[in-house]
This record gives C-alpha cells, sequence and structure tokens, in this order.
C-alpha cells in the first residue's frame, strides 16, 4: 500500500465503507465475546445512515471498526476502496486523518478551550490550512457565530453538541460517525442536533449515527439493525422516511 502517504490530499474525496466477513471477538479470561460477527456492510452513497440496535448489539464495536479505532479479528474493512486489515498503522492513521471524523455521546470538548479553539482543533489534526478563519465558518453554519469565545460549561448541552460537531465538519472529511449523538440532551434539542447532522448529508457527507433509539431511525435514509452482533435488516425505515417534526420520545 506504497500509494498511501501520510499528506496525500486524495484520501479525503470518497465516502465508500466496506465490511466484508467481519469478526470482532473479544477474549476476558477464559470468556470470548463475540460482539460482531459475518457482517458484510456497504455503503457507498452520502446519505444518513443509522445503525440500530439494543444496548450490547455491537454499535460502538462497528463505528470503532469503521472509525479504524480497531482492528476486526476476522474480515476485512475497506475505506475508499483501500483495504484497512493489511495496511500499516501509519498508513491507517493517514486515512483516519483524512477520511472519518467522530461526535460523541457525551460531546468531548476540551473544557480549557473556547468554542472556536476546539474547532480549531480539528482542522489542525486534519492538517488544514487557515484554520482559524475555517473555525469560526464552521461556528457560524452550525449557528454559533456568536459563541464563538464561550468555554464548553458556558454553553448549553446542546450547543456543546453544535460545537462537537463543528469540529468534525473543521476537518472537512467525508464520513462522520456518530455515536448516541442526542443520548444527553432533551428532545427538542436532540432533534435540533439530528436535523443539522442530516443537513450534512445533504450537503455531501456520509453521516453514520449509532443509536438504540428506534424513533432516530425514522428519520434515516437507510437503517442497519443489528442484534447480537448480526446485522438483522438494512434498508429504508419501515413505512418511508418520516419527518423529524413527526418523532417523539
Ligand atoms: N473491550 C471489550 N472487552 C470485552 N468485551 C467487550 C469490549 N467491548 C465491547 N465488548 C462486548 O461486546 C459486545 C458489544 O459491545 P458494544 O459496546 O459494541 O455494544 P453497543 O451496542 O454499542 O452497546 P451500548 O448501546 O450499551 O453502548 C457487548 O457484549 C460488550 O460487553
Amino acid at each position: 500500500m506504497s500509494h498511501l502517504r501520510s499528506s496525500s490530499p486524495d484520501l479525503s474525496l470518497g465516502t465508500r465503507i466496506d465490511l466484508d466477513d467481519l469478526a470482532k471477538r473479544y477474549v476476558v479470561g477464559d470468556t470470548t465475546v463475540t460482539a460482531l460477527s459475518d457482517v458484510n456492510l456497504h455503503v457507498d452513497e452520502t446519505a444518513f445512515v443509522v445503525v440500530l440496535g439494543p444496548s450490547g448489539s455491537g454499535k460502538t464495536t462497528l463505528l470503532n471498526m469503521i472509525g479504524l479505532l480497531d482492528v476486526p479479528t476476522e474480515g476485512r474493512v475497506a475505506l475508499n476502496g483501500l483495504d484497512m486489515t493489511r495496511a500499516s498503522r501509519r498508513e491507517q492513521f493517514a486515512l483516519r486523518r483524512h477520511t472519518v471524523s467522530f461526535i460523541f455521546q457525551t460531546f468531548n470538548l476540551f473544557p480549557g478551550l473556547t468554542a472556536a479553539e476546539n474547532v480549531q482543533f480539528g482542522a489542525d489534526v486534519a492538517g488544514r490550512p487557515r484554520t482559524t478563519e475555517v473555525a469560526h465558518e464552521v461556528l457560524d453554519r452550525v449557528g454559533l457565530g456568536d459563541r464563538v469565545d464561550h468555554f464548553p460549561h458556558q454553553l448549553s448541552g446542546g450547543e456543546q453538541q453544535r460545537v462537537a460537531i463543528a469540529r468534525a465538519l473543521a476537518t472537512d472529511n467525508p464520513i462522520l460517525l456518530a455515536d448516541e449523538p442526542t443520548g444527553e440532551l432533551d428532545f427538542r434539542t436532540g432533534v435540533q442536533i439530528l436535523e443539522l447532522l442530516q443537513r450534512q448529508a445533504e450537503a455531501g457527507k456520509t453521516v453514520l449515527v449509532v443509536t438504540h433509539n428506534r424513533e432516530i431511525s425514522r428519520v434515516a435514509d437507510r437503517v442497519i439493525e443489528l442484534s447480537s452482533g448480526h446485522v438483522v435488516s438494512d434498508g429504508p425505515p419501515h413505512g418511508g422516511k418520516s419527518r423529524t417534526e413527526d418523532l417523539h420520545w
């Protein structure tokens, strides 16, 4: 994989995710936990994709595989057609840096940095030029142009999640991976965050949201349902895609 250079701008172009015959097993003492098995998944559209499943079904493990944060026990993970299971750590680092961005349930902002500095950090990590301008531009885009100098503790939960989304957008990476991004938020704020994520998919990103909340899956373009580490269904939401106004939880 010598074509994979750490600073290659080509790496950020695609949004294709391929998981082939994937399995992940954890060995703890005498017990082997199968977190994922026989997973075959292909995402090559820019879309709002929801991975739905109950607690322990393997959602976070799946996200970690796609985000190259962990390696599978069996099978293949490819991003933009590049087989990451055969790549060196350095090559994985390069691809991760230019392809995926993460959004977490608990926001994971740096408490000692302002909103703008948190977002600028994302742009810096991705090696983008003019990161101060980028930070202000994306904070404007998520509706926080008037909060740039606020620290996380001076922001509401929803605003903190917007900063986290802005930090992910500041990387300009094509795939956004969000683990229960509305889990800490009240219903109304959660819906606003979903709308913001939907807009990113409409603007050309692949947005993959992991949740146990079936209601959220109603507004997805595609729902991948996990049960005990298996993909049990994959397609548009039952009854068609709903509008966020029709959600209740
Ligand atoms: N590092 C680990 N070591 C051992 N077992 C693990 C590890 N990580 C996850 N597991 C197990 O793998 C299974 C899947 O875990 P995972 O966190 O992916 O599920 P999840 O669907 O994201 O759950 P939740 O919604 O509760 O976060 C669970 O049975 C869990 O106990």
